[in-house]
């Protein structure tokens, strides 16, 4: 059944392709790609107290306090993104977060990445960020035009502190802790549609053939992946 705006989730371990996955879905669909992770960056980026607090948390592979990151994600969802397809990647990442969205939107899916974690562990130790606007990169596997740069901007790009090994063990225990309830709240309410697999490339298929049949193509273009000023 195509709804009339399309409101989705996606959760997965950190690495597991949730930025991929969803710039392939802003490309294909109507969708905006809203990151909870871009946001809290550009928060820290911009020396915001909000990003001061957010921090401290991030830089030890902690969730950061609901409240901050409710606001945040609310403040853009009933401004820049109202009325507009979005897809929230990073968020909720609680059970609480999620209770709250629930409040303020009907989802239409929530997507789960499941990858294991050897290939995620590896994954990271070659992601490549630009940090200005969240586009990733990875030595292998989505290399940029001129290495060490940018396509978009010609900017340097750099690796996140979060993806030290020791910080992505962290983050990913901590997943695990929380996603469990969150995927089971909503398992529940029949939103949830998990896809297995180790490459995004496997996994791409599935999830475009999935979200076809759930948002109609014919809308007029919006932004594909929200600029985080
Ligand atoms: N080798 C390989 N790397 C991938 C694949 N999918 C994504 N990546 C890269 O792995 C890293 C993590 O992917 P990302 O989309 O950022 O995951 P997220 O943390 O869940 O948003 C990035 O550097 C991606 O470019 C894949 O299928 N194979
Ligand atoms: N919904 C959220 N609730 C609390 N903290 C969050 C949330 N989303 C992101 N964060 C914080 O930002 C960090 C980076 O998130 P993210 O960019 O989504 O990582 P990845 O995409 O690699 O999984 C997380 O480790 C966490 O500290």
């Amino acid at each position: 059944m195509i709804s009339r705006v399309f409101r989705g989730v996606i959760m997965g371990p950190p690495g597991s392709g949730k930025g991929t996955i969803s710039s392939r879905i802003a490309q294909s669909f109507v969708v905006t790609h809203l990151s909870s992770g871009d946001l809290l960056r550009a928060q820290i980026q911009e020396g915001t107290i909000a990003g001061v607090q957010a921090s401290q948390y991030i830089e030890k592979g902690e969730l950061v306090p609901d409240d901050l990151v409710v606001q945040l994600i609310l403040a853009e969802l009933h401004t820049s993104l109202k009325n507009k397809n979005w897809l929230l990647d990073g968020f909720p990442s609680t059970v609480s977060q999620a209770k709250t969205l629930q409040k303020n939107f009907s989802l239409s899916c929530v997507l789960s990445l499941n990858v294991p974690d050897d290939v995620i562990i590896e994954r990271v130790k070659n992601r490549w960020v630009h940090a200005g606007s969240g586009r990733t990169y990875h030595i292998q596997f989505k290399p940029p035009k001129v290495p060490g740069l940018d396509d978009v901007t010609g900017e340097p790009l750099i690796q996140r502190q979060d993806d030290k090994p020791e910080t992505v063990e962290t983050r990913l225990r901590n997943y695990k802790k929380q996603s469990t309830s969150v995927l089971e709240f909503y398992r529940e309410r029949g939103l949830l549609q998990e896809f297995t697999g180790r490459e995004s490339n496997e996994i791409w298929p599935r999830v475009q053939a999935y979200l076809s049949s759930l948002i109609d193509k014919k809308q007029d273009k919006s932004v594909k992946r929200l600029k985080i000023t």
